[in-house]
């Protein structure tokens, strides 16, 4: 938990109906995350395998006081032969867009990543378009790499993406730590 009280919790039965609705409902998902109906029935199966919390992939929602406000997401990307890094990203409810939370969420889920994962990167891309998304990036300390043209087909398009990261070495130290 940060100061501002977000804090991010793993996902409880009760919690599908909100990540439903903002993967699988245009107004909810926003102008860059919508990319059309999926099978209703994905999340729910996910959720009894393995809790949204597989080895190569995870989902863990973003809590105020209580209250969701969304969920961060993250998967296992091949950067080598033997190299793997995370690929992160989230979605909040429109509500509670605007006002901070999503960069705090984002500063959490690489502390998380960091502490409980020995991978070394965690990387997120966004649309071109997508400032919030990049602004929040930026606050929550992520570099930007680049722009990766033509990557991600989203609404009868191809779009270029900016690369951002987050290296272990990047992270300050926790200032509970010793
Ligand atoms: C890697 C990925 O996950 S890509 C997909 C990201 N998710 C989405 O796009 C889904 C819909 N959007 C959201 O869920 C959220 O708005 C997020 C995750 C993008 C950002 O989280 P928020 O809590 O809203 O961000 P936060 O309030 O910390 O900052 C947003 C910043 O962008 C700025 N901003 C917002 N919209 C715009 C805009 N259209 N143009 C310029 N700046 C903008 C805000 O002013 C703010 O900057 P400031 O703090 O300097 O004033």
């Amino acid at each position: 938990m940060t100061e501002t009280g977000v804090a991010l919790r793993p996902v409880h039965e009760d919690d599908l109906p909100m990540l439903e609705a903002l993967t699988n409902d245009p107004q909810a998902a926003g102008a860059f995350e919508w990319h059309g109906w999926h099978d209703p029935h994905f999340l729910r199966r996910r959720w009894s395998e393995s809790g949204m919390l597989a080895a190569d992939n995870g989902m863990l929602m973003i809590d105020l006081d209580g209250q969701r406000l969304g969920f961060v997401s993250w998967h296992k990307t091949r950067s080598g032969s033997t190299s793997y890094c995370w690929n992160a990203g989230l979605v909040l409810i429109p509500e509670a867009r605007g006002h901070g939370y999503g960069t705090e969420a984002q500063r959490l889920l690489v502390r998380y990543l960091f502490a409980h994962t020995q991978m070394n990167r965690v990387e997120a891309s966004t649309e071109a378009g997508n400032v919030a998304e990049q602004r929040s990036l930026t606050k929550a300390g992520f570099t930007r790499e680049g722009v990766l043209r033509g990557y991600a087909f989203r609404d009868g398009a191809w779009r270029d993406h900016v690369l951002y990261s987050m290296l272990r070495s990047d992270l300050d130290p926790d200032p509970e730590r010793d």
